[in-house]
């Protein structure tokens, strides 16, 4: 009988999303055909409206229309309202469709008239009677999940509303997880929505222990920003900032299946245009980088005299011998240096060093031919433009980053600063060639201390305001000089390609907040002056040593921005068993974490291994009864000393073989990664923010032991399974 039923009620919603679907098709063949006429100007003001609407329901229909994710819907949720409020059912969809009599057939989940389908409780059921989840397969109805709000009402009305199905959010929690994030639209509990649709103004913190739905949470918000004020934020930007280039994969469908694409995702390691970087530092030398002491550093660097540049020049002229000494030239930088950026003075160099060789000449035979004079001889002779330019060559960030590759250079800029282990430290990273994530805020303080290179046309238009470097100075030709004799050789360090005054933001979303460094606070800062901002993040799971450091860096960076605040307090993600072992790990540490509660029981208690003797063995035999029993995702995690070996175990276990591209490709580099593997060898740092369906940690003692917050990072290890979770040691 309650097959029967569902079966009819699958049918009765397919009927509907069948007929949401034609429309959708004829609202985008109508908007593609007005846009590829081209109207004219005043006919497109005239219904402008309409053409904007249409254009855009179109785009995110074909976002929508390009993805393949199976289990996601565009129709997916139904509203019954007391038939005193409303006798028509109201449908929800991931966007707004109308008919031809522009009646509304599916709301946007994100409008206001959306909202109570997420906030109406049993408790405060706000005129809803029956709330229903639709499942689908791309156009295929396959389920419906019913919950009743409101029994009196139902039974005053005596409408005919059969409850069908367990509930769509447990039925959404026991999915066997993939490779993808993917969107909750149909199952947004009630606090998460409060947090999505938080106004866009000052900083939105999102807190709350593993697995809360706080980075999907983000996600959500970021789409109903880009919905509620589609000009600013999509005119002005939303920057979505994550941990690793792994986790941004991970994230990277849950917008675009919201008909979002306008939103630049980025890791720590590519938030300044033009460089990626994918490798950390050892944690030893990543908290000499990510401190705050290192801007100092920095400031000093970028105001350093140039290595190689000449330090004096001597001229006759009229009798006379002018001289710009060492002692003169660094007091004339100094000068410089006071009216701002470095490259900004490129344009007053010039003039500067002729005024201080201009009081030099006391001789009748110089003063009687006059100022003018002498500048015209100054900068039509080869010797002087040759040394101008090279004493204040044009200098991107990236050459001025390599000069602390040298010790004596790093040793003066660093005295007081940095003790002499940590420059040892800092030596020894940079001495390996490419940029780590540590790296890349460095650079970026280096890019705002300098200022950016000035473009040719630019340069063109500051010579000619001085008039001082007519026809004499070929700036494209300085920039070869410096860089073939000051460039860090060989080293695959791009020249950021972004213009400062590109950087803004209206938004700045960032995730995993908990360990941004100092460092990538200002990076990330100067960002987002103008921005609102969301933060997310959980302090228990960082890996940041100092905490009251990224505070004040943090604080520094949203200075004079409103705070308002959100929690979450249910964790979606792990079973109960799992949560329970985690959190009493958590206890035992002594970590000051913020506990969620657990809502899904499996009966599958974590199991602990060990101790072992043969490591590997023990390793194998959890891998692959975790494999068998769970239907996706297993991640393996390592101490970071042991990524390679157990990559080679996994690369050389036949049974596994189909399943790990990844672990086979690092170690063969002729092998190329599938990037869809179910199983992975990661380290705990890289499994922040992820989640898989089973986990087996190896040498968890190790990774506990491996940095200064190696429990935080334990703990984060602990949190990311949703059905098995094995530790062997
Ligand atoms: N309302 C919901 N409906 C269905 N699934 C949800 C819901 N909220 C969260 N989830 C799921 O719970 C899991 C955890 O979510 P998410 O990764 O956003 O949590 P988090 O708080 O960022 O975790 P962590 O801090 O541990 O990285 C995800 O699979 C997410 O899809």
């Amino acid at each position: 009988m309650s097959e029967e039923l569902e079966a009819r009620e699958i049918a009765a919603e397919q009927a509907y999303v069948d007929e949401v679907y034609v429309q959708l098709e004829a609202s985008m063949v109508n908007a593609q055909a007005l846009a590829a006429e081209g109207r004219n100007r005043g006919r497109l003001e005239h219904e402008g409206g309409l053409v904007e609407r249409d254009a855009m329901v179109f785009q995110a229909a074909k976002r929508i229309a390009q993805l393949d994710a199976a289990h996601e819907g565009l129709v997916f949720g139904r509203l019954d309202l007391d038939p005193a409020i409303d006798a028509l059912p109201r449908y929800i969809g991931r966007i707004g469709v109308r008919n031809a009599e522009r009646d509304v057939l599916l709301i946007d989940w994100r409008a206001p008239a959306a909202g109570v389908f997420y906030q109406a409780t049993a408790a405060t059921p706000s005129g809803v009677v029956r709330r229903r989840v639709l499942r689908s397969l791309h156009r295929t109805v396959i389920g419906v999940e019913d919950e009743l709000l409101d029994q009196e009402a139902l039974d005053r009305g005596g409408a005919d509303l059969p409850i069908v199905g367990e509930g769509a959010l447990m039925a959404q929690l026991s999915r066997a997880r993939d490779r993808s994030m993917h969107s909750i639209v149909a199952t947004i509990q009630a606090e998460q929505d409060q947090a999505i649709r938080a106004p866009g103004k000052g900083v939105v913190s999102i807190s709350g222990g593993p697995g809360t739905g706080k980075t999907v949470v983000a996600l959500h918000r970021a789409a109903f920003l880009l919905y509620s004020d589609r000009r600013r934020y999509e005119g002005g930007g939303v920057l979505v900032v994550g941990p690793s280039g792994v986790f941004m994969r991970y994230i990277e469908r849950v917008l675009p299946s919201l008909g979002e694409t306008a939103v630049a995702l980025r890791s720590l390691g590519e938030v300044v245009g033009g460089v990626r970087a994918t490798r950390h530092d050892e944690p030893a030398v990543a908290d000499v980088k990510g401190a705050t002491k290192m801007a100092e550093l920095l400031r000093r660097t970028a105001r350093q005299h140039a290595p190689g540049a000449p330090t004096s020049f001597r001229i006759y002229w009229r009798d006379e011998t002018i001289v710009l000494d060492p002692g003169l030239l660094g007091r004339l930088r100094r000068q410089l240096m006071s009216q701002g950026r470095r490259n900004r003075q490129l344009p007053r160099v010039a003039k500067t060093l002729l005024d201080a060789m201009w009081r030099q000449v006391t001789g009748e035979r110089g003063r009687e031919r006059g100022r003018e004079a002498f500048d015209d001889d100054m900068l039509g002779h080869a010797g002087f433009v040759e040394f101008a330019s090279a004493w204040w060559p044009p200098l991107d960030a990236s050459t001025v980053f390599g000069w602390l590759r040298e010790p004596e250079f790093l040793s003066r800029v660093g005295e007081g600063v940095v003790t002499r282990e940590e420059q040892l430290l800092l030596l020894k990273s940079w001495g390996d060639g490419d940029l780590t994530i540590e790296d890349v805020p460095l650079l970026d303080e280096l890019r705002y201390a300098i200022g950016d290179v000035p473009q040719r046309t630019d340069d063109e238009r500051d010579l000619d305001e001085t008039g001082l470097l007519e026809g004499g100075v070929d700036l494209q030709e300085l920039t070869t000089i410096s860089e073939r004799e000051y460039a860090p050789g060989g080293l695959a360090w791009s020249a950021p390609t972004h213009r400062i005054e590109d950087d803004g933001y209206a938004h700045v979303l960032i995730d995993e907040a908990q360990d941004l460094t100092p460092m990538q606070w200002r990076m990330v800062g100067r960002r987002g002056r103008a921005a609102s901002w969301t933060i997310v993040g959980d302090p228990a799971q960082s890996s940041w040593p100092d905490a009251p450091e990224a505070a004040t860096a943090r604080a520094e960076a949203l200075e004079g921005k409103e705070l308002h605040e959100f929690h979450l307090s249910t964790n979606y993600r792990n079973s109960a068993e799992i949560y329970a072992f985690a959190a009493d790990y958590a206890r035992r540490v002594g970590l000051d974490a913020d506990l969620p509660d657990a809502v899904r029981r499996t009966g599958e208690e974590p199991r602990v291994v060990g101790p072992v003797d043969d490591l590997e063995a023990a390793v194998r035999e959890a891998v692959a009864t975790t494999s068998d029993r769970v239907e996706g995702t297993v991640g393996i995690v390592v101490p970071v000393a042991r990524r390679s070996e157990v990559n080679a175990w996994l690369a050389s276990w036949p049974e596994l073989a189909d399943d790990a591209s990844g672990a086979r490709a690092a170690v063969d580099s002729s092998v190329t990664p599938s990037g869809e593997d179910r199983i992975v060898v990661l380290t705990g740092l890289d499994t922040k923010g992820l989640e898989f369906d089973g986990i087996v940690v190896v040498a968890p003692q190790e990774i506990e032991d491996e940095s200064a917050t190696g429990r935080a990072t334990l703990y984060v290890v602990l949190t990311r399974a949703t059905q098995l979770l094995t530790t062997v040691g």
